[in-house]
């Protein structure tokens, strides 16, 4: 198997780092930090990607990683940086040489405060990049919905390896699909996923309290033989996709079934395991540029489990290009045979609006 290192150590970081998310997201407060409320951050965002960078940097130190986060407010605010500090050193795998193969704890809080700067690469077409949201979908993590664990391997601009970590879906992949699942504070037996695919190889899901990869299963996305019994998947947050356009969509299609409304790349996983069928964010606003962490673990996964993923007009996504998919508006995601019918309704929708 290509990419089996990438694979292991990705898996084994993305575990990790969504045990730390857990203890933050079952804490009262959340570990909620005083910024924009349009793009709240938490001390679990700092500690995930901290983690994460140092067991990319231990396994694969030549390698670039574009990260949402950086260490300025942290090397600034001492209180925070000692809450996320205690994080980190907290997150252990229970397994000792899985730790190993992640480069153990980290030792200081400079070592830490370097990885969390490490994800600053600008990204590009060339060589081995990583992409990384350590907690994507921080708006349903603080109000106790779906949240996911996000890494994936660009390999000259194209994802390759992909790695989500939901700490708060059902494991089961044939659990049936609604706007409320897992989204309960409580940490129930039987919740937390983790997802990882390769260019080529596949696709699957394993618990994410025991990553072990012997316990990989093969993920599909569903066969949608009649596109009006399919179940479409868009973002809670009205302000990331238009929950207008889908729907007028999701009509035209002859689907009757309400949206499916959840947080982060939760989404794409979803519908990589057939627990959905496709995936709409249609663009609210015209400026915003998607960001490549938000979607290109997602789309190795869905594209690996039978889909195909472009953007509103059916362009392929580019993400070769710096941080953001700026040649790009909005996302569709859909199994290979229905996409075609799809992507047309969809260009038919929004050309109607141009
Ligand atoms: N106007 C916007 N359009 C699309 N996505 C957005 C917009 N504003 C923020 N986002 C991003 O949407 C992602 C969550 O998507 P979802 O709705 O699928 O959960 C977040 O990473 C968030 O970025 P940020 O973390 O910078 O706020
Ligand atoms: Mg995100």
């Amino acid at each position: 198997m290509t990419y089996e290192k990438e694979l292991e150590v990705a898996l084994l970081a993305v575990q990790r780092a969504s045990i730390l998310t857990k203890t933050v997201y079952s804490s009262h407060s959340k570990g909620t930090l005083s910024k924009s409320d349009s793009s709240p951050v938490t001390i679990g965002d700092f500690g995930a990607q901290a983690l994460i960078i140092a067991s990319i940097k231990h396994a694969f130190p030549e390698d670039e990683v574009v990260g949402e986060e950086d260490a300025d407010d942290l090397r600034k605010n001492e209180d925070e940086r000692k809450l996320v500090w205690d994080l980190v050193q907290a997150a252990k795998l229970d397994d000792s040489s899985a730790e190993d193969k992640i480069g153990g704890p980290i030792k200081s809080v400079d070592d830490m405060l370097t990885a969390l700067d490490s994800g600053r690469s600008n990204g590009g077409r060339q060589g081995r990049i990583w992409a990384l949201d350590p907690i994507d979908g921080t708006k349903g993590f603080l109000r106790g919905g779906q949240y996911a664990v996000c890494l994936a391997l660009m390999v000259d601009g194209v994802p390759t390896v992909g790695v989500i970590g939901c700490p708060n879906l059902p494991i089961d992949d044939q659990a049936p699909l609604d706007s409320s699942i897992g989204a309960d504070a409580d940490d129930k037996e039987g919740k937390g996923v983790l997802f990882g695919a390769v260019k080529g190889e596949g696709a699957t899901s394993r618990p994410l309290s025991k990553g072990a990869l012997q316990q990989s299963k093969k993920i599909s996305m569903k066969a949608v033989p009649d596109v009006r019994q399919a179940t479409f998947c868009e973002s809670v947050e009205a302000g990331h996709s238009s929950h207008g356009d889908n729907a007028a969509i999701a009509s035209k299609l002859g689907i009757t079934k309400s949206s499916v409304r959840m947080d982060s790349q939760a989404k794409y996983a979803s519908i990589a395991r057939g627990a959905g069928d496709i995936y709409l964010r249609l663009p609210v606003s015209k400026s915003y540029e998607e960001k490549i962490w938000d979607h290109a673990a997602g789309v190795v996964l869905v594209q690996e489990a039978g889909g195909e993923v472009t953007d509103a007009w059916g362009k392929p996504l580019d993400f070769g290009i710096g941080r953001t998919l700026k040649e790009n508006k909005g996302v569709v995601a859909a199994p290979k045979d229905v996409f075609p019918q799809v992507i047309e309704v969809v260009k038919e929708v929004l050309g109607v609006k141009q």
